[in-house]
Protein backbone atom coordinates (compact mmCIF):
# COMPACT_ATOMS: atom_id res chain seq x y z
CA UNK A 1 0.00 0.00 0.00
CA UNK A 2 1.32 3.25 -1.23
CA UNK A 3 1.13 5.98 1.70
CA UNK A 4 0.55 9.69 1.06
CA UNK A 5 1.97 12.37 2.79
CA UNK A 6 0.34 15.66 2.50
CA UNK A 7 2.78 18.74 2.56
CA UNK A 8 1.26 21.84 4.40
CA UNK A 9 3.73 24.12 3.25
CA UNK A 10 0.98 25.29 0.86
CA UNK A 11 -2.01 24.90 2.71
CA UNK A 12 -4.10 28.19 4.17
CA UNK A 13 -1.57 28.58 7.03
CA UNK A 14 -4.66 31.35 8.90
CA UNK A 15 -6.82 28.25 9.02
CA UNK A 16 -4.03 25.23 9.39
CA UNK A 17 -6.16 23.74 11.85
CA UNK A 18 -9.11 23.43 8.55
CA UNK A 19 -6.73 22.56 6.36
CA UNK A 20 -5.40 19.31 8.47
CA UNK A 21 -9.13 18.69 9.21
CA UNK A 22 -9.30 18.16 5.35
CA UNK A 23 -6.27 15.49 4.89
CA UNK A 24 -7.93 13.23 7.97
CA UNK A 25 -8.06 10.58 5.24
CA UNK A 26 -3.58 10.97 4.68
CA UNK A 27 -0.98 8.34 5.92
CA UNK A 28 1.05 11.57 7.28
CA UNK A 29 1.18 14.96 7.83
CA UNK A 30 4.03 16.22 5.88
CA UNK A 31 5.57 19.19 8.10
CA UNK A 32 8.43 20.93 5.97
CA UNK A 33 10.76 22.93 8.66
CA UNK A 34 13.13 25.65 6.86
CA UNK A 35 15.71 27.80 8.72
CA UNK A 36 16.59 30.08 5.96
CA UNK A 37 20.11 28.40 6.08
CA UNK A 38 20.35 25.37 4.60
CA UNK A 39 17.28 26.29 2.52
CA UNK A 40 16.57 29.61 1.05
CA UNK A 41 13.25 29.98 3.17
CA UNK A 42 12.06 30.27 6.37
CA UNK A 43 8.87 27.97 8.02
CA UNK A 44 7.53 26.65 10.92
CA UNK A 45 8.43 25.92 14.37
CA UNK A 46 8.20 23.37 16.74
CA UNK A 47 5.51 25.32 18.25
CA UNK A 48 3.07 24.44 15.18
CA UNK A 49 3.42 20.54 15.41
CA UNK A 50 2.48 20.59 19.51
CA UNK A 51 -0.76 22.37 18.22
CA UNK A 52 -1.50 20.56 15.10
CA UNK A 53 -1.20 17.51 17.43
CA UNK A 54 -4.22 18.77 19.09
CA UNK A 55 -6.42 18.90 16.26
CA UNK A 56 -5.37 15.72 14.23
CA UNK A 57 -4.98 12.19 15.00
CA UNK A 58 -3.08 12.14 11.51
CA UNK A 59 0.63 11.46 12.28
CA UNK A 60 3.64 14.23 11.77
CA UNK A 61 6.60 13.16 9.97
CA UNK A 62 9.02 16.57 10.65
CA UNK A 63 11.49 17.19 7.31
CA UNK A 64 14.43 19.26 8.93
CA UNK A 65 16.07 21.29 6.21
CA UNK A 66 18.05 23.03 8.77
CA UNK A 67 21.84 23.71 9.33
CA UNK A 68 21.95 22.89 13.01
CA UNK A 69 20.18 19.61 12.88
CA UNK A 70 21.29 17.62 16.13
CA UNK A 71 19.90 20.99 17.86
CA UNK A 72 16.96 20.86 16.40
CA UNK A 73 15.66 16.93 16.41
CA UNK A 74 14.84 17.23 20.43
CA UNK A 75 12.43 20.31 19.71
CA UNK A 76 10.50 18.76 16.88
CA UNK A 77 10.54 15.03 18.85
CA UNK A 78 8.94 16.61 21.84
CA UNK A 79 6.77 18.58 20.57
CA UNK A 80 5.37 15.48 18.94
CA UNK A 81 6.64 14.07 15.33
CA UNK A 82 6.16 10.51 14.90
CA UNK A 83 8.73 10.67 11.98
CA UNK A 84 12.04 12.63 12.21
CA UNK A 85 13.53 13.40 8.88
CA UNK A 86 16.95 14.97 8.65
CA UNK A 87 19.54 15.78 5.57
CA UNK A 88 22.49 14.07 4.75
CA UNK A 89 23.88 17.10 3.45
CA UNK A 90 24.16 19.17 7.19
CA UNK A 91 25.28 16.12 9.81
CA UNK A 92 28.83 15.79 9.99
CA UNK A 93 27.52 12.85 12.46
CA UNK A 94 24.91 11.16 10.70
CA UNK A 95 24.71 7.85 12.59
CA UNK A 96 24.69 9.35 15.78
CA UNK A 97 22.15 11.55 14.94
CA UNK A 98 19.92 8.74 13.58
CA UNK A 99 20.70 6.92 16.88
CA UNK A 100 19.16 10.59 18.73
CA UNK A 101 16.22 10.59 16.74
CA UNK A 102 15.61 6.89 17.84
CA UNK A 103 16.30 7.19 21.58
CA UNK A 104 13.74 9.83 21.39
CA UNK A 105 11.10 7.74 20.51
CA UNK A 106 11.17 8.75 17.01
CA UNK A 107 11.13 6.69 13.30
CA UNK A 108 14.29 8.15 11.41
CA UNK A 109 14.48 9.07 8.10
CA UNK A 110 17.26 10.52 6.21
CA UNK A 111 16.63 12.71 2.83
CA UNK A 112 18.88 13.57 -0.36
CA UNK A 113 19.13 16.39 -1.77
CA UNK A 114 18.64 15.76 -5.81
CA UNK A 115 22.39 15.88 -6.73
CA UNK A 116 23.48 13.60 -3.42
CA UNK A 117 24.57 10.31 -4.21
CA UNK A 118 23.12 7.05 -2.80
CA UNK A 119 26.26 5.66 -1.52
CA UNK A 120 26.52 8.32 1.24
CA UNK A 121 24.08 5.82 2.84
CA UNK A 122 25.92 2.42 2.46
CA UNK A 123 26.58 1.62 6.25
CA UNK A 124 23.41 3.77 7.21
CA UNK A 125 20.50 1.89 5.45
CA UNK A 126 20.06 -0.66 7.78
CA UNK A 127 19.36 2.00 10.42
CA UNK A 128 17.05 3.83 9.23
CA UNK A 129 13.04 3.49 8.99
CA UNK A 130 12.99 5.84 5.56
CA UNK A 131 14.87 7.25 2.67
CA UNK A 132 13.41 10.80 1.54
CA UNK A 133 14.75 11.58 -2.03
CA UNK A 134 14.27 14.97 -2.93
CA UNK A 135 12.70 15.22 -6.63
CA UNK A 136 13.59 18.53 -6.29
CA UNK A 137 15.90 21.44 -4.61
CA UNK A 138 14.44 21.61 -1.47
CA UNK A 139 13.24 25.17 -0.08
CA UNK A 140 10.15 25.49 -2.38
CA UNK A 141 6.68 23.72 -3.07
CA UNK A 142 5.75 23.73 -7.00
CA UNK A 143 8.17 23.11 -8.78
CA UNK A 144 8.71 20.66 -11.46
CA UNK A 145 10.14 16.81 -10.38
CA UNK A 146 13.78 16.12 -11.94
CA UNK A 147 13.43 13.34 -14.29
CA UNK A 148 17.18 12.47 -13.33
CA UNK A 149 15.45 10.98 -9.60
CA UNK A 150 13.68 8.10 -11.03
CA UNK A 151 17.08 6.06 -12.02
CA UNK A 152 17.61 7.25 -8.26
CA UNK A 153 14.63 5.45 -6.87
CA UNK A 154 15.40 2.55 -9.03
CA UNK A 155 18.89 1.76 -7.71
CA UNK A 156 17.87 2.81 -4.51
CA UNK A 157 14.62 0.06 -4.78
CA UNK A 158 17.38 -2.88 -5.77
CA UNK A 159 19.72 -1.75 -3.10
CA UNK A 160 17.12 -1.73 -0.68
CA UNK A 161 15.53 -5.13 -2.49
CA UNK A 162 19.46 -6.65 -2.83
CA UNK A 163 20.06 -6.19 0.78
CA UNK A 164 16.46 -7.30 2.13
CA UNK A 165 16.42 -4.00 4.10
CA UNK A 166 13.15 -2.50 5.64
CA UNK A 167 13.42 0.54 4.89
CA UNK A 168 10.69 2.59 3.21
CA UNK A 169 10.88 5.10 0.24
CA UNK A 170 9.57 8.40 0.22
CA UNK A 171 9.73 11.19 -2.44
CA UNK A 172 9.34 15.09 -2.18
CA UNK A 173 8.94 17.16 -4.80
CA UNK A 174 6.68 17.83 -7.79
CA UNK A 175 4.63 14.93 -7.18
CA UNK A 176 1.31 14.89 -9.79
CA UNK A 177 -1.48 12.74 -11.21
CA UNK A 178 0.71 11.79 -13.94
CA UNK A 179 3.90 11.26 -12.49
CA UNK A 180 2.73 9.50 -9.46
CA UNK A 181 2.06 5.82 -11.00
CA UNK A 182 5.49 6.09 -12.77
CA UNK A 183 7.19 6.83 -9.22
CA UNK A 184 5.68 4.13 -7.54
CA UNK A 185 6.57 1.83 -10.40
CA UNK A 186 10.31 3.04 -9.66
CA UNK A 187 9.93 1.58 -6.34
CA UNK A 188 8.07 4.29 -4.14
CA UNK A 189 6.78 3.88 -0.54
CA UNK A 190 5.51 6.99 0.55
CA UNK A 191 4.77 10.23 -2.06
CA UNK A 192 4.55 13.65 -0.37
CA UNK A 193 2.40 16.04 -2.12
CA UNK A 194 1.82 19.47 -1.33
CA UNK A 195 0.92 21.56 -4.51
CA UNK A 196 -1.67 18.76 -5.93
CA UNK A 197 -3.39 18.98 -2.87
CA UNK A 198 -4.07 22.19 -0.95
CA UNK A 199 -3.86 24.22 -4.30
CA UNK A 200 -7.26 21.91 -5.35
CA UNK A 201 -10.00 23.55 -3.99
CA UNK A 202 -11.23 20.44 -2.54
CA UNK A 203 -8.55 18.59 -0.80
CA UNK A 204 -9.74 15.62 0.14
CA UNK A 205 -10.98 14.63 -3.29
CA UNK A 206 -7.18 15.83 -4.09
CA UNK A 207 -5.84 13.07 -1.85
CA UNK A 208 -8.52 10.52 -2.88
CA UNK A 209 -7.53 11.21 -6.50
CA UNK A 210 -3.79 10.83 -5.97
CA UNK A 211 -4.46 7.60 -3.78
CA UNK A 212 -7.00 5.86 -6.47
CA UNK A 213 -4.18 6.71 -9.08
CA UNK A 214 -1.62 4.89 -7.18
CA UNK A 215 -3.52 1.67 -5.44
O1 LIG B 1 10.08 19.92 0.91
C1 LIG B 1 9.45 20.63 0.21
C2 LIG B 1 10.08 21.78 -0.44
O2 LIG B 1 11.41 21.79 -0.09
C3 LIG B 1 7.98 20.40 0.00
O3 LIG B 1 7.53 19.33 0.78
C4 LIG B 1 7.73 20.09 -1.42
O4 LIG B 1 8.28 21.07 -2.24
C5 LIG B 1 6.29 19.97 -1.74
O5 LIG B 1 6.29 19.94 -3.10
P1 LIG B 1 5.07 20.20 -4.06
O6 LIG B 1 4.44 21.48 -3.66
O7 LIG B 1 5.73 20.25 -5.38
O8 LIG B 1 4.18 19.02 -3.86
Amino acid sequence: MVEIAPSILNANLLQLGEEVAKIRSADWVHFDVMDGHFVPNLTFGPMFVEALRQVTAVPIESHLMVENTAAFIPLYAQAGSKRIIIHAETGNHLHRLVQNIKELGCEAGVSLNPATPLSCLEYLLPDLDLVLLMTVNPGFGGQRLIPAMYEKIKQLRAIISERRLSCKIEVDGGVNLENAPRLVAAGVDVLVAGTLIYRDPDPAAALKRLRDGVQ
